[in-house]
């Protein structure tokens, strides 16, 4: 190619990667993109971890739908697809029949994690599969699956399945989500800590990561993990947003570590346990613009660099071609 060798820096690692994911050099567009928002409740919302009401979840599902989330705009920027999968929203929404919006709905959000298992493992299991199908019909027409979450509550969840996952302590794990204040910070750090000590530190056998999954996972997390799966088995990359995916990918990576090889991190967002997740997974985030929305946002805004990564291997000429002598 007509540059000096290295000199497209991780853009480079991220050129190779795809080309590995594919099994063909140069690989192809990852376009168009399809981002998945996994939506899900929590019942740790009865602790007061987060000042939004459950509600929320179910109305932006709503206006997903719609085409009205930042995610919408977002995507339309880029000429990719949204769809919203609801696989465990706990309230009621009203929409109408969209391809953009799945019902794939395994229980109406999990239980209180500070108290007991979020849910049973034959849910989580449901959920992990809920994504595995979501990711290979998205497979079928798109060139790079982007994931997006929604649940009021879920950086509770996170937080705990960081800690549970990688051996990081609750008050390093644990961030102030959609920006909470410093008493209702306390109590969910305190939360996150008595949860994350139900389970055994770093589960690494499947089964393990299940179980930690069931115990304080969301439903949307199941989902996701089994997102990154899907689209590892069908070999098409995966771009991954923020502290709900990294923590979604660190179940992934228990339950087959070759997946994530196939995955990229779009962005590291202001929520602490996400540096954490990335690092334990040896992933550099291609953007880090402090966001703390969610939805896929981050992950779509660097789509256009995973893109142009693809296009420089693709497109650039070689010195032979161009006619431009080598260094000596
Ligand atoms: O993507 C992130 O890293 C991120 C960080 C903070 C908040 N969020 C979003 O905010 C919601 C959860 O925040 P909270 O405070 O209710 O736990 C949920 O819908 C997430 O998509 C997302
Ligand atoms: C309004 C709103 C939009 C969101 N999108 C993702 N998480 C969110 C949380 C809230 C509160």
């Amino acid at each position: 190619m007509t540059k000096p060798p290295g000199s497209l820096g991780v853009l480079e690692d991220v050129a190779a990667q795809l080309a590995g994911t594919a099994g063909t050099c140069p690989p192809p567009l990852p376009t168009p993109a399809a981002v998945a928002v996994f939506a899900g409740d929590h019942g740790v919302h009865a602790q007061g971890v987060t000042p939004w009401p459950q509600e929320v979840t179910a109305q932006m599902v709503a206006n997903f739908a719609r085409g009205g989330a930042v995610v919408n705009a977002f995507a339309a920027q880029l000429g990719a697809d949204v769809v919203v999968v609801d696989v465990g929203v706990a309230t009621p929404y009203a929409v109408e029949v969209s391809p953009a919006l799945l019902s794939r709905k395994v229980r109406s959000g999990t239980a209180d994690l500070a108290v007991g298992p979020a849910m049973t493992l034959d849910e989580a299991r449901r959920a992990v599969e809920v994504g595995i199908e979501v990711a290979t019909e998205l497979a079928a027409g798109h060139g790079c699956l982007v994931t997006g979450d929604m649940g009021i509550t879920n950086t509770t969840a996170s937080a705990a399945l960081v800690c549970a996952f990688t051996g990081a302590t609750p008050a390093a794990a644990t961030g102030r989500g959609t920006g909470v204040d410093d008493p209702t910070l306390a109590r969910k750090v305190e939360v996150v800590g008595r949860a994350a000590a139900r389970v055994p530190e770093r589960p690494s056998t499947p089964e393990a990561a299940l179980a930690a999954l069931a115990e304080l996972g969301g439903l949307e997390h199941a989902a996701l993990a089994g997102f990154v799966l899907g689209a590892a088995a069908v070999r098409v990359p995966v771009l991954l947003d923020g502290v709900i995916a990294g923590s979604a990918a660190l179940v992934a990576a228990a339950l087959c570590p070759a997946a994530l090889e196939h995955a990229l991190a779009g962005h590291t967002s202001a929520e602490p346990g996400h540096g954490i997740a990335l690092r334990h997974l040896r992933l550099r985030p291609l953007l880090g613009l402090d966001l703390r929305l969610g939805e896929g946002t981050g992950a779509l805004l660097a789509l256009p660099l995973v893109a142009s990564a693809a296009r420089a291997l693709r497109e650039v000429a070689t010195f032979d071609s161009a006619g431009v002598t080598e260094k000596a």
